[in-house]
């Protein structure tokens, strides 16, 4: 049943700590066309469902982002959108996804051509053993025929854009497995950029950074709107607010609400998004 919240929020939304109003984004986003439709999609761990039947457009060049309690299915729904899904084990997955207008889950997709067009940045950083250098390098030298000199400036755009070349500008032919966590994070957000992926999926981004690393991410994130599309889980509801253009509210495997970020934080339409928003849920 659909009820209509909108005078129970403060404008702008509420904080779950009751701190103060959400400063979600003003105004709805311009329109723009659908990069990837998500249609019917379910998935199973063997006999175990964690999504159910979930459909809702991710829009190109906008920041869509993935809220919900934990273990809702916001990384599951994620891996499905690259196929990483396809890496479990006993999993079953139904419905479609529409990238372009062509179904991604189809058997005879190319999966490693897909994952070229469709990037990701995993929550937990899996730096590989090499140096920090050839860690963002090695998808260009793979795909694209760089000079020496692009490839450098590339590697270097990467590691500014990911707010990690002033920590290692000096030391990329160090060992990436010796930066700490929160550096590697940013690394391998470096080495998905650095292809210039059309679609960028991020798994909790910022959960090991601290608010400088955060707030430069944030501003990469802008960016790269202009040429690419992003969809982001975070638990950071204010962070969702602050970047996100559109929003997703996932509950027990389930689509709750999905709305612009403006819309759904400050007049959410479902009684459990506003639960959850307003920290009386999960
Ligand atoms: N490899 C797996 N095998 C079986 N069940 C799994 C597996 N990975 C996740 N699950 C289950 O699927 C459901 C969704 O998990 P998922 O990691 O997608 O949730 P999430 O919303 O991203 O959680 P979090 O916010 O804690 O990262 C959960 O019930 C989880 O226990």
């Amino acid at each position: 049943m659909r009820h209509d919240l909108k005078t129970s929020l403060p404008p702008g939304g509420v904080d779950p700590h009751g701190l103060a109003p959400f400063s979600a984004r003003a105004g709805e986003p311009s329109p723009s066309p659908v990069k990837l439709d998500i249609r019917h999609v379910g998935f199973r761990f063997g006999s175990t469902p964690a999504l159910h039947d979930i459909s809702f457009p991710i829009h190109a060049n906008r920041v869509t982002a993935l809220i919900g309690p934990s273990g809702c299915g916001k990384s599951t729904l994620l891996r499905v959108l690259n196929r990483m899904a396809d890496l479990y084990e006993d999993q079953h997955v139904e419905g479609q996804v529409l990238l372009d207008g062509q179904n991604i889950l189809a058997p005879d997709v190319d999966v490693l051509t897909l994952r070229r067009r469709v990037g990701m940045v995993t929550q937990k950083p899996s730096p590989f053993p090499m140096s920090i250098y050839d860690n963002v390098a090695i998808g260009m030298r793979l795909n694209e025929e760089l000079t020496k000199v692009q490839l450098d400036q590339r590697v270097e755009d990467a590691l500014r854009r990911a707010a990690l070349w002033e920590e290692v500008g000096g030391l990329l032919d160090h060992s990436a497995l010796s930066l700490s966590g929160g550096q590697q994070q940013r690394l391998c957000l470096a080495r998905t950029m650095a292809v210039r992926p059309e679609v960028i999926l991020l798994d909790e981004p910022c959960s090991a950074l601290d608010p400088i690393s955060t707030a430069r991410i944030e501003e990469t994130m802008e960016e790269l709107k202009s040429v690419s599309t992003l969809v982001i889980v975070t638990h950071n509801l204010q962070q969702a607010a602050r970047i996100a253009d559109y929003t997703a509210f996932l509950y027990l495997g389930e689509l709750v609400e999905f709305g612009a970020t403006t819309q759904l934080f400050s007049a959410p339409r479902e009684e459990r998004t506003l639960s959850y928003i307003s920290g009386r849920m999960g």
